[in-house]
């Protein structure tokens, strides 16, 4: 019990102290020894280092040495805390530096730095972050230094490789042979228009969607918006990437998938297995189902993607094992989906509370679409500009990705000193919602804020929805073709509405978990949509 300290006697009350210090000596010397310590300690590390070394970014002080004490925050909401941070610099665009869970971070905010960090792939590295990743992942030490450390050589057969570039590096002009407009892109998309056409349909929805349909009658079916989307992208981006062997293995890896998805933001984070046990089992079973995948001979899978096989080929003739295949490709069936289903339901989400966008879009893309349900995909990439200012205002409302870099050696970032071994970080966010390049009322969806204006804003160093650099996301071509045609296909074939009882329901970011992309939306928000088939 502490005694009582004024009782009106002063005499008295210092006796009383000066008993309590007798009695608590060694405790009070020990809280008064670690203030003390806390103080000078943060005196020299947020008031004489910077002094001494005013090349390097300044950082935002904390309380707690070595660990920081903005971990907590960068959990909850990162985008509030970078904040905080910029205010507490003065908005001045310099870099500065965060420290959380023993991690420093410099934080670029500055559209021309950004360009600058892009550029440096000699001493700023993402490898460093594929090989974290893919060591997550389980990929053995093996597998990972012929990966990333083994030349293939110039004149060998399959795909070309002139400049005789490691797998790691290589898979890279993959990717790009894939995702880049030409044929291989036109038939990837293709397959993923025609699973639409055939599943965009009331009866067929009816037994896809039994599993989480909250009503459905001969009329209309209902089902939450942002699963009902995810679901659909998954299951398409399977189908175009892996044909249908997949689905004949596990016919619910979608549903495996997203579950992972919901926590993949632990793998970004390198959460214990003691921790992440749900994230791993899902994984697991992905992986378990490529095993299965891989062990049916090439020529009985049939209708999937160029790069599948072509990848699965470089993987044979580098003597990587079936595990580390299987684990490889659970990270390509990753990237097909995570970003492209997100982008579905927020560009609905913001047509269905914006209605008025509704009847622009299905005028707009009305003449894509013939008697017989041919749909003229050319007519969707060039021919709509309201549906195109949509998606690049979805984008910028809905990214919340951070580009990572580790600084492998010293390195000077706009006359700022950036030190081996800590990582870079390029918010998006920031990006997006500076008002000097977008004007005005960022936070609100207007994709008339594009209107003639698309070049100026989308090519420049504030745009930033797939990275940028070398390692800028090669499936930006494929995400907007797959999300444009969809959103355009549900519109002209169902009246859209969302239940009276969910006219207040709002979806909203998540900005506390980190992505490689788009943000989720908050964990338990969800819109239900009513679809009822238009009459012709
Ligand atoms: C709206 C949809 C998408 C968004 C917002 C998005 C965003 C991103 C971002 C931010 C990165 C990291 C770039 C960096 O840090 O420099 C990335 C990388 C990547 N994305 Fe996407 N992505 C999307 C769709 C796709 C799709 C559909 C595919 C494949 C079919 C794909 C394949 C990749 C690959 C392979 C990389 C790694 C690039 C590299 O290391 O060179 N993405 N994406």
């Amino acid at each position: 019990m502490l005694p009582q300290l004024w009782d009106g006697n002063q005499e008295g009350t210092l006796i009383t102290l000066a008993a309590f210090w007798q009695e608590h000596r060694t405790l009070l010397m020990g809280v008064l020894f670690l203030l003390a310590f806390l103080a000078l300690w943060r005196l020299w590390k947020f008031s004489f280092y910077p002094l001494l070394h005013p090349a390097e970014p300044k950082e935002l002080p904390s309380w707690i040495p070595i660990l920081g004490y903005h971990g907590y925050s960068f959990f909850n909401n990162s985008h509030a805390l970078l904040s905080t941070a910029i205010a507490y610099f003065g908005n001045n665009g310099e870099p500065f530096a965060v420290t959380a869970f023993g991690a420093t971070f410099y934080v670029i905010t500055h559209p021309r730095q950004t360009v600058e960090v892009y550029k440096n792939t000699e001493s700023l590295s993402f490898e460093e972050f594929l090989v974290n990743l893919m060591k997550y992942f389980g990929l053995s030490k093996d597998t990972l230094e012929s990966v990333f450390h083994t030349p293939l050589p110039r004149d060998k057969p399959g795909f070309p490789n002139p400049d005789g570039l490691a797998l790691g590096y290589f898979v890279r002009s993959m990717h790009h042979e894939q995702l880049f407009p030409g044929r291989k892109l036109d038939l990837l998309e293709q397959v993923m228009k025609d699973w639409f056409d055939q599943h965009l349909h009331l009866t067929t929805l009816r037994k896809l969607c039994a599993p989480y349909s909250s009503s459905t009658n001969e009329h209309f079916i209902e089902v939450p918006l942002t699963k009902w989307c995810s679901e659909l992208f998954t299951r398409a981006g399977e189908v175009a990437y892996f044909g249908d062997t997949l689905q004949h293995i596990e016919p619910n890896m979608a549903t495996v998938f997203l579950q992972y998805d919901d926590l993949s933001w632990q793998v970004l984070y390198q959460y214990p297995t003691v921790f992440s046990r749900t994230m791993h089992a899902a994984i697991g079973r992905m992986q378990g189902v490529f095993l299965q995948y891989f062990e049916v001979p090439q020529s009985e899978r049939c209708k999937d993607a160029w790069f599948t096989k072509a990848i699965e080929n470089e993987c044979h003739a580098l003597g990587i094992n079936r595990q580390d295949m299987a684990r490889f490709m659970t990270t390509v069936y990753w990237v097909v989906s995570t970003n492209t289903r997100k982008a579905a339901f927020w560009l609905l989400y913001y047509i269905l509370k914006n209605p008025s966008w509704i009847a622009t879009i299905r005028e707009e893309t009305k003449p894509a679409f013939g008697d017989n349900s041919a749909i003229n995909l050319d007519y969707i990439h060039n021919h709509c500009p309201r549906l195109e200012q949509c998606w690049f205002e979805t984008l910028r409302l809905s990214s919340n990705s951070a580009s990572a870099r580790v600084v492998t050696q010293d390195t000077v970032i706009g006359h700022h000193l950036m030190r081996k071994g800590n990582k870079i970080l390029i918010s998006y966010r920031f990006l997006h919602f500076n008002s000097a390049v977008f004007g005005d009322r960022v936070e609100l969806f207007l994709p008339e804020r594009f209107e003639g204006r698309v070049n100026v804003l989308t090519r420049g160093a504030s745009w930033r929805p797939f990275g940028g650099g070398k390692t800028m996301c090669p499936g930006h071509f494929i995400a907007k073709r797959e999300t444009l045609m969809f959103v355009a296909m549900v519109l002209q074939r169902f009246d859209l509405e969302t239940p009276p009882c969910q006219a207040q329901a709002i979806l909203e970011p998540d900005l506390g978990k980190p992505v490689l992309g788009l943000a989720d939306c908050k964990v338990g928000q969800e819109l239900l949509l009513r679809l009822t088939p238009r009459k012709s």
